[in-house]
């Protein structure tokens, strides 16, 4: 099995696709990972798609909204971030956004004078640091090796910081089993009670919602797509009653079903 997810090596992503594939490849963009799965390059992809303290990773949505995929598992990781450098004495701190953005108090109290640099991936950034002694970086405590040393450990701003994955395959892979479905809905409408609409759908047959958001569909502003997941799998009626409803209401766009899938959860 063959699989990429967002490098180079040493990123929570690849920590994550290591439990599902045995080969890894990298990219270093979300979009060009879900591209490569749906253009059957790779058999599965691994994304960050959701983090409980900074929120939805938002081009992984898009991802998934624009290119034909199906969604397999998906998989919760623990994430506890090291600061990591050659010394104490550098000026420039290198991560992903959203591990400088886990990380936000810790350096707002103990390198208020640091200047922050969105990278790639957190492993870039700590390749950042391995290369240049005046720049940090935020990863893994186990990417430290070298002259590269943990200065300090768990500097996330919770410790019950987590980041869901979504392990994604060929649309034509799209599984019915599995106790989460997903879906993306495209009403191409607006009009009052249209969102009520939509959840009601859910909530007359008790069906639990874990996740609605919208995003912007890109055609016109105030103009959005619904990214939904619900504790049904597609095997069950109700399930299916449910989305057929859904794709009533979205008779003038569309509904993708991106199948449904089990939690997989990771520690390592
Ligand atoms: O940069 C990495 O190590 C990643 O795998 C990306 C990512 C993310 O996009 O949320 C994954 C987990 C953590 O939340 C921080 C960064």
């Amino acid at each position: 099995m063959k699989a990429v997810t967002l490098g180079p090596a040493g990123t929570y992503s690849h920590r994550a696709a290591r439990a599902v594939a045995d080969s890894v490849e990298f990219r270093e963009a979300v979009t060009a990972i879900v591209q490569a799965v749906a253009d059957g390059e790779y058999d599965r992809g691994v994304v960050p798609i959701e983090n409980s303290i900074e929120g939805s990773v938002t081009e992984s949505l898009d991802a998934v909204a624009e290119y034909e995929v199906s969604v397999l598992k998906e998989i919760v990781t623990p994430i506890r971030h090291a600061l990591l450098a050659q010394s104490g004495h550098f000026e420039v701190v290198a991560s992903h956004s959203q591990a400088l953005a886990q990380c936000r108090s810790y350096l707002e109290a103990e390198y208020p004078d640091a200047r922050l640099e969105a990278v790639a991936s957190t492993a870039r950034g700590v390749e950042r640091a391995r290369e240049d002694p005046t720049v940090a970086g935020i990863g893994h405590p186990d990417n430290a090796d070298g002259d590269l040393q943990v200065l300090a450990e768990d500097i996330q701003d919770r410790s019950s910081n987590a980041t869901r994955f979504l392990v994604v395959g060929p649309a034509s892979e799209a599984s019915d089993a599995g106790g989460k479905t997903s879906l993306v809905v495209y009403p191409n409408a607006n009009y009052p009670g249209l969102l009520l609409e939509l959840l009601e759908a859910f909530a007359d047959r008790d069906i639990n919602l874990s996740r609605i958001e919208s995003r912007p569909s890109g055609n016109r502003l105030g103009d959005y797509l619904f990214h939904i997941d619900f504790e049904a799998g597609l095997y069950e009626q109700r399930a299916q009653d449910a989305v057929a409803e859904v794709e009533e209401i979205a008779s003038k766009g569309w509904v993708r079903r991106l199948g449904s899938y089990d939690t997989m959860h990771v520690l390592y």
